[in-house]
């Protein structure tokens, strides 16, 4: 089956090779075009714009990283409406807000195309060993045409319904996800603050009922002040963003959530975007005295 796959960053670029390694034949495009040069010397072809990608390919998957990227790749030059029609199917599995994927959805099946949005919870290592969890909705016909593609990428997919239901299940997960962060940073500075080990603390944790792999995986890596991003902390703020946008839009009151999302913005203000989003901890530590 032949691919499209638009946005090489660190998710995008693990589930195209993921594809390839599964026999799809892909062809690739990324604003910054010197990332295809990896996936070339694997096999796969470059398409010179997201327009001629979508000419080329029955199915084009896109991995953007905020609802202004996946909006530029559609609604800008060269951008997908110039090529998608009938018979072509465009699965955005970006984590953007509803009306984002709305937008989207209207524009694509406009112009006689399907489209189905399918954002994934997992993070690097998950998108290398196709062990994401799909959270699907949209166009059921591309959906199950897509299953093929979700089997090599996921390790379970959910079909959720109308477009919107995908992206707001996504960003319920992951506003969850950055409050439990938050509340794993604190816990390691209050534990360090009050003379105890933090890392006794990771060990009791991973024992008892609050055992997770976020946890067990990050923690000792926060110890060490290492924070090489798997996901990128601007990611997990624009995500914890648009949750809270959602709260508001259905009178949900979250202030646990709109804490996290302060704590995400200050590791911004500190220089943080890029690391990982586990890098929310230097910001939830206290400075040290003079
Ligand atoms: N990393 C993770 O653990 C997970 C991430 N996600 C979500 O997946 C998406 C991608 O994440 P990730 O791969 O980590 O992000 P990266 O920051 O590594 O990659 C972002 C990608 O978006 C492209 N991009 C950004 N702005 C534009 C634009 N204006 N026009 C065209 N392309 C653009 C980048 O291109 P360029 O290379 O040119 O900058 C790059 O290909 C995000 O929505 C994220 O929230 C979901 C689950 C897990
Ligand atoms: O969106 C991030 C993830 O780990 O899932």
């Amino acid at each position: 089956m032949e691919v499209g796959f638009l946005g090489l960053g660190i998710m995008g670029k693990a589930m195209a090779m993921n594809l390839m390694r599964n026999g799809f034949k892909v062809t690739v495009w990324n604003r910054t075009l010197s990332k295809c040069d990896e996936l070339v010397q694997h096999g796969a072809s470059v398409g010179e714009t997201p327009a001629a990608v979508v000419k080329k390919c029955k199915y084009t998957i896109v991995m953007l990283s905020d609802p202004p990227a996946a909006c530029s790749v559609v609604f800008g030059k060269d951008g997908i409406l110039e090529a998608v029609c009938s018979g072509k199917g465009y699965i955005d599995m970006s984590t953007v807000d509803a009306d984002t994927s709305t937008k989207i959805s209207e524009a694509v099946t406009s112009k006689g195309g399907q489209f189905l949005e399918a954002p994934v919870s997992g993070s690097k290592k998950p998108a290398e060993d196709g062990q994401l969890i799909i959270l699907a909705a949209g166009d059921k016909g591309l959906y199950d045409e897509a299953i093929p593609i979700f089997d090599v990428l996921g390790k379970k997919s959910f079909f959720l319904g109308q477009v919107g239901n995908g992206a707001k299940m996504k960003l319920v997960v992951n506003m969850i996800m950055g409050s439990m962060m938050n509340a794993l940073s604190e816990g390691l500075e209050l534990t360090d603050k009050s003379g105890l080990d933090p890392h006794t603390l990771l060990d009791v944790l991973d024992l008892g009922a609050m055992a997770n792999p976020m946890f067990k995986m990050k923690g000792p890596s926060m110890l060490k002040s290492s924070y090489h991003p798997a996901f990128p902390l601007k990611h997990q703020q624009k995500d914890m963003r648009l949750a809270l946008a959602l709260g508001d839009e259905n009178a949900v009151s979250m202030p646990v959530a709109a804490a996290a999302n302060e704590a995400f913005k200050k590791a911004r203000g500190m220089g943080l975007a890029d690391m990982d989003f586990s890098a929310v901890y230097e910001a939830v530590k206290v400075p040290k005295q003079p």
